[in-house]
């Protein structure tokens, strides 16, 4: 007889928790508990309805591009229509997520999991005993704390306007600012980017993300560099007004707060079973452990140093499965790439550029502007830039930074070699489509 009702609850059905349910169900008793959309953020709210409306003005910025190289004409967002494509794909997410757990056998429940003790959550009027949990709660946005601050919208507010609106502002230059203005700015809304000091995006390159500032602001953002909104109060028409701390007012239809995601703790009075957290999530060890032995974290809600990304999540979901059906080595993290897709990409993978640009007895940095290269020059790419980093001593690519139409798929293919540790001379045994990204890698890597 067991002692528990399930060998494992997972909270949280986002990408995270799903991989985990997955690998565990077969060897597993398990339950999955979530409290908002089966699926979680990136399906619903987050990487997937993004990547929908960044397609369509992407196609508006290519056509752009070919105007007097084979194209007249220039079409416009229909803001309306945008959103229906999204919802022909969201819409069925949730309904989709959940008939998938129940054909797999695995036991779900709608409701928000609060810990009573390390083995028994309370979900609703359900109280469930359990051997080991895992947390996989995600995070929501940080909503800065100003007079007003109950006015700013998020980006779920955002991805789920039917309407367009006039005007758009954000406070915060990372990647849910650059994404969503993106896409505004090219919507034809007026868009403004409050950012505290004059760095957006800290975790690529500073001479790459200057150049996304730049782009952006040809597409008509306005940057408020070095400001922090104040305090914010309704406007009329149910827009707001913001007030920054150089005392000017900025009427907006939405302001949106993308400073950052703090994770989805507080439900679940971690308290009770003295399990220990910060402001970025449940504190873990090498092991995806908490500091009580049964309860493990993963994805955004776990405190980490690893970019919080969707692939990361599912590789932590992955990885506490294998752990919890006996295996016992610590994680180990591949070269983690990411991507700020802004119209083109932004996108890197493996050691930083700084790091290399500290240490260049060891790496070699190559930066070669490939505008005017065949694969950009056809598709009317005239900026695009790519860093290669490889180790002198042993040759082998370690670091790559791309800002070009599809970097994200170049930085695929970067990723590759690294994690293989692929040297070039592998390249010379591999036959790409030409021409094609794949086909210019001999360039940035021999
Ligand atoms: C606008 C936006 C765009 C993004 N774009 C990208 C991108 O392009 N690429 C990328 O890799 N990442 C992107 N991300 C990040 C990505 O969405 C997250 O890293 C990913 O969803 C994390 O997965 P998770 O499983 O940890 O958490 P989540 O997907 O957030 O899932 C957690 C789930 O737990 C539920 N939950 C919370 N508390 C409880 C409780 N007490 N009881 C029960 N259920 C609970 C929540 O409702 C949620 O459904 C984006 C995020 C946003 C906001
Ligand atoms: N393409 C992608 O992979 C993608 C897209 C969207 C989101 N995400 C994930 O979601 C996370 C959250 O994104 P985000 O853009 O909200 O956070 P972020 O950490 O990328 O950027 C936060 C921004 O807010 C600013 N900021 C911080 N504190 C502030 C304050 N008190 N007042 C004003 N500004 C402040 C920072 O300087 C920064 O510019 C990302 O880190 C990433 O993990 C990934």
């Amino acid at each position: 007889m067991t002692k528990y009702d399930y060998d494992v609850v997972i909270i949280g059905a986002g990408p995270g928790g799903l991989a985990a349910a997955y690998g565990l169900a077969a060897q597993q008793h398990v339950l999955v508990v979530e409290n908002n959309l089966w699926g979680g953020t990136c399906p619903n709210f987050g990487c997937d309805p993004k990547k929908m409306l960044y397609g369509v003005v992407e196609a508006q910025r290519q056509v752009r591009r070919y105007q007097g190289s084979g194209l007249d004409g220039q079409p416009r967002v229909n803001w309306a229509q945008m959103m229906a494509f999204k919802r022909s794909y969201t819409d069925g997410v949730p309904v989709g997520t959940e008939q998938g757990l129940t054909q797999a056998g695995i036991d779900h429940l709608h409701g928000t999991a609060t810990f009573r003790d390390a083995h028994t959550l309370v979900v609703g009027d359900r109280t469930v005993t359990t051997d080991k949990v895992v947390v996989a709660t995600g995070a929501h946005a940080n909503i800065t704390d100003i007079p007003g601050h109950e006015l700013l919208a998020t980006s779920t507010d955002f991805l789920a306007l039917a309407d367009r609106p006039q005007s758009i502002g954000f406070i915060g230059a990372g990647y849910v600012a650059v994404e969503l203005a993106n896409i505004a700015a090219e919507a034809g809304v007026t868009v403004h980017i409050f950012q505290h000091n004059r760095r957006l995006l800290r975790a690529f390159p500073e001479e790459y993300a200057a150049r996304v500032a730049n782009q952006l602001q040809d597409k008509g953002v306005q940057w408020h560099w070095d400001t922090s909104i104040t305090s914010v109060r309704a406007g009329a028409d149910q827009g707001v007004i913001a007030t920054t701390d150089h005392g000017d007012d900025v009427t907006l239809d939405l302001l949106v707060a993308a400073a950052g995601r703090d994770a989805n703790i507080g439900s679940l009075n971690l308290e009770a079973a003295g399990i220990e957290y910060s402001r970025h999530g449940v504190k873990i060890n090498d092991h995806l452990q908490s500091t009580v032995a049964n309860v493990f974290a993963i994805g955004d809600a776990a405190d980490k140093q690893v970019p919080k990304l969707t692939p990361t999540a599912s590789f932590e979901g992955r990885y506490v499965a294998d752990l919890i059906n006996g295996a016992t080595a610590p994680i180990q993290y591949p070269p983690v790439p990411h991507t700020v897709f802004a119209g083109p990409e932004l996108a890197q993978v493996g050691l930083s550029l700084s790091a290399a640009q500290a240490d260049s007895d060891r790496y070699a940095v190559l930066t070669q502007d490939v505008g005017s290269w065949y694969t950009y020059h056809r598709i009317r790419d005239d900026d695009a830039r790519v860093t290669t980093i490889t180790n002198r001593q042993t040759g082998l690519l370690v670091g790559a930074v791309a800002l070009a139409t599809n970097a994200e798929e170049l930085i695929n293919y970067c990723t590759s070699i690294i994690t293989r540790g692929l040297p070039a001379s592998a390249l010379k045994q591999w036959i790409p489509v030409y021409p094609s990204v794949a086909s210019d890698l001999g360039y940035f890597y021999s």
